[in-house]
């Protein structure tokens, strides 16, 4: 255990009245330079457990502590400590973008020198100088959810949650937002960013926690995603489906009538009788087209939540 983890002892948040388990005795440590991916289905309990953090809701049972602090007993240090991106951002009325970003800095002290090079920046990184100068709620979606963003990060605390912060956000900006997320990780910072974009978690997380009905069901490297399951997968185009009467040996084989797609799961001793089933398929003229691939963590999902 290390003196600037982040330690969730425990945890459980109930509401109406404990007919609601929002969050169910988690317990979990997150690390500095770390990008901890948090996912689950809705309702599963992320946003509450990313509000006890910072102190806007109050745990019934357990702790969170940061260098010894307990952030529950100390909501007004907990909002130093850490800063959030909210999943709903606040309206931006009578505010251009640009304000935005300067009047959250001046709210947390930084000089005036610091808050126009700090939001500067931000806008340059996230290459939304053009709309800096524009009424906030005239801004699209994506570019509202971007300055929600750019205000929780412009000046970062050690501890940044953010609450889907690519919804919305188009391909390069969404790329330009993991990159900025890295960048804050390589200078030591948290982050714990919930998400349901499970390609963008293994794209650009170092690590992924699974909440189902409100428990932590899984807390794993992303790097391991691939190896720790079945990680061959070959999906096949058929032109009828009369071929899936005799289909090769697989650990799983589903066919999606919507995309006409056969995928298998393969173990590593599998491959070879399901390629040469697949050649002779081929040959014969059968198969529109196939590809191979690993197993994602989109794939996975279902099992793991279902396995519950
Ligand atoms: N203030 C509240 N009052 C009553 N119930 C609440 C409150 N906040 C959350 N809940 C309930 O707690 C459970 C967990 O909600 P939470 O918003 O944490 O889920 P989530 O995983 O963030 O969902 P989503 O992915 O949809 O944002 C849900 O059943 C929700 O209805």
């Amino acid at each position: 255990m290390k003196a600037n983890n982040l330690i969730i002892d425990s945890i459980s948040k109930t509401y109406k009245k404990g007919k609601i388990r929002a969050n169910d005795n988690i317990s979990l440590e997150l690390y500095p330079s770390e990008i901890t991916a948090l996912i689950g289905h809705n309702g599963a309990g992320k946003t509450t457990l990313l509000n006890q953090i910072i102190g806007n809701a109050k745990p019934d049972s357990g702790d969170i502590t940061y260098k010894g602090i307990s952030l529950v007993k100390n909501s007004k240090v907990a909002r130093e400590l850490v800063s959030i991106m909210p999943q709903f951002h606040a309206p931006l009325e009578g505010v251009t973008l640009r304000q935005s970003i300067e009047s959250i800095l001046r709210i947390k002290g930084v000089s005036e020198k610091q808050v126009h090079l700090c939001t500067k920046q931000v806008l340059k990184d996230l290459d939304i100088e053009q709309w800096a100068d524009q009424a906030g709620n005239k801004l699209s979606g994506g570019l509202q959810r971007l300055t929600s963003f750019a205000m929780a990060v412009a000046y970062p605390s050690d501890i940044i949650l953010l609450d889907e912060p690519t919804n919305d956000v188009d391909p390069i900006r969404r790329k330009l937002t993991w990159q900025y997320m890295r960048k804050l990780a390589k200078e030591g910072h948290m982050i714990f960013v919930v998400t349901h974009n499970l390609l963008e978690v293994e794209q650009y997380t170092d690590r992924y926690i699974l909440l189902n009905k409100g428990r932590i069901i899984r807390d794993d490297s992303t790097a391991v995603i691939s190896n720790d399951y079945v990680s061959n997968v070959m999906i096949v185009s058929l032109h009828d489906t009369d071929e899936l009467h005799d289909l090769p040996e697989a650990e799983t084989s589903e066919y999606k009538e919507d995309e006409m797609q056969l995928v298998l799961t393969l173990s590593e001793n599998q491959v070879s009788n399901a390629v040469n089933w697949l050649m002779e398929l081929i040959r014969q003229g059968k198969v529109l087209n196939y590809k191979f691939t690993s197993a994602t963590l989109d794939m996975q999902y279902g099992g793991m939540i279902d396995g519950e």
